[in-house]
């Protein structure tokens, strides 16, 4: 997989610019520093997204990593099955109601950060917490992965294990666990001497594009009880994207669920 998408990003730009698209909609689609709209520093990395469900999607990814990524996204998708089984064993949800047995695969990334001449002055990836339920993370044996922990109040190296996955609890799961899974807070740092590469596979509950708008999430009711009142109110994929919110760069370390806390109009005050 690896391989291959280095193939892709390393082409020449008239190769890749077809692919250069905005349009959400898009199932394979090419963009250099993501989030910059909405940040005043570039996140310094190209990306392939690929949305993968439906599976028609694969016809539409580029030839040069069509049939890795294929292979790829049906592995890791299995793989996705599996844990959301035992995440929501974990949590003592029971089959017929647990929200995550149905979390799906909405987007595969692959990342591609080139070197960068000025590594002190930018980031490969702004510190960040994932919207998904969880992300499945293949990096390469770079490094550069740091996240942040709670415990120790500073950012450590996640090392870079040759096979080994990184797997990110994100916001949605925080949010639909009533608080009893962390989402975890991550950035990576630029290099001046080689490219590095990750593909990032983000997990979401199924998402039915004509009802996105209107759609609410909130603590799943079987984790909700007088002794754990609901921590967050329901929230929209647009609250949890964040776009609702223009100051996302503010003092809050989770800035949207610090707003979806239903204390939190308490806290400010
Ligand atoms: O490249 C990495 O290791 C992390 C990428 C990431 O955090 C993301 O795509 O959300
Ligand atoms: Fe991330």
């Amino acid at each position: 997989m690896m391989a291959e998408a280095r193939q892709f990003h390393e082409q020449p730009t008239e190769l890749k610019q077809g692919y250069y698209s905005r349009d959400v909609t898009q199932k394979a689609r090419f963009i250099s520093g993501y989030g910059a709209l909405r940040r005043s520093s570039f996140n310094w990395v190209d990306t392939l997204l690929m949305t993968p469900a439906p599976s028609d999607a694969q016809d539409h990814l580029p030839i040069i990593c069509r049939d890795s990524a294929t292979i790829f996204i049906g592995r890791i998708r299995e793989l996705g099955e599996t844990l959301s089984q035992l995440l929501s064993l974990a949590l003592g949800l029971t089959p017929s109601t647990n929200e995550f047995i149905s979390t799906n695969l909405t987007t595969a990334n692959l990342n591609y950060y080139p070197p960068c001449p000025e590594p002190e002055v930018a980031i490969a990836a702004n510190p960040h917490f994932d919207t998904s339920t969880f992300t499945i993370l293949l990096q390469d044996q770079v490094g550069g992965l740091q996240v942040f922990h709670e415990g120790a109040a500073d950012w450590v190296d996640v090392p870079s294990l040759h096979g080994a996955l990184v797997v990110n609890i994100g916001n949605m799961l925080q949010l639909l666990s009533n608080n009893k899974m962390k989402s975890a807070e991550h950035k990576v740092f630029a290099n001046a001497i080689v490219p590095r590469q990750s593909v990032a596979c983000f997990f979401m509950p199924p998402i039915d594009f004509s009802t996105m708008s209107t759609k609410m999430y909130g603590p799943i009711k079987e984790l909700v009880s007088e002794k754990y009142p609901a921590v967050y109110r329901e929230a929209s994929l647009a609250a949890l994207w964040g776009s609702l919110y223009p100051d996302l760069e503010g003092s809050l370390r989770n800035p949207v669920l610090a707003r979806l806390r239903i204390a939190y109009d308490k806290e400010v005050v």
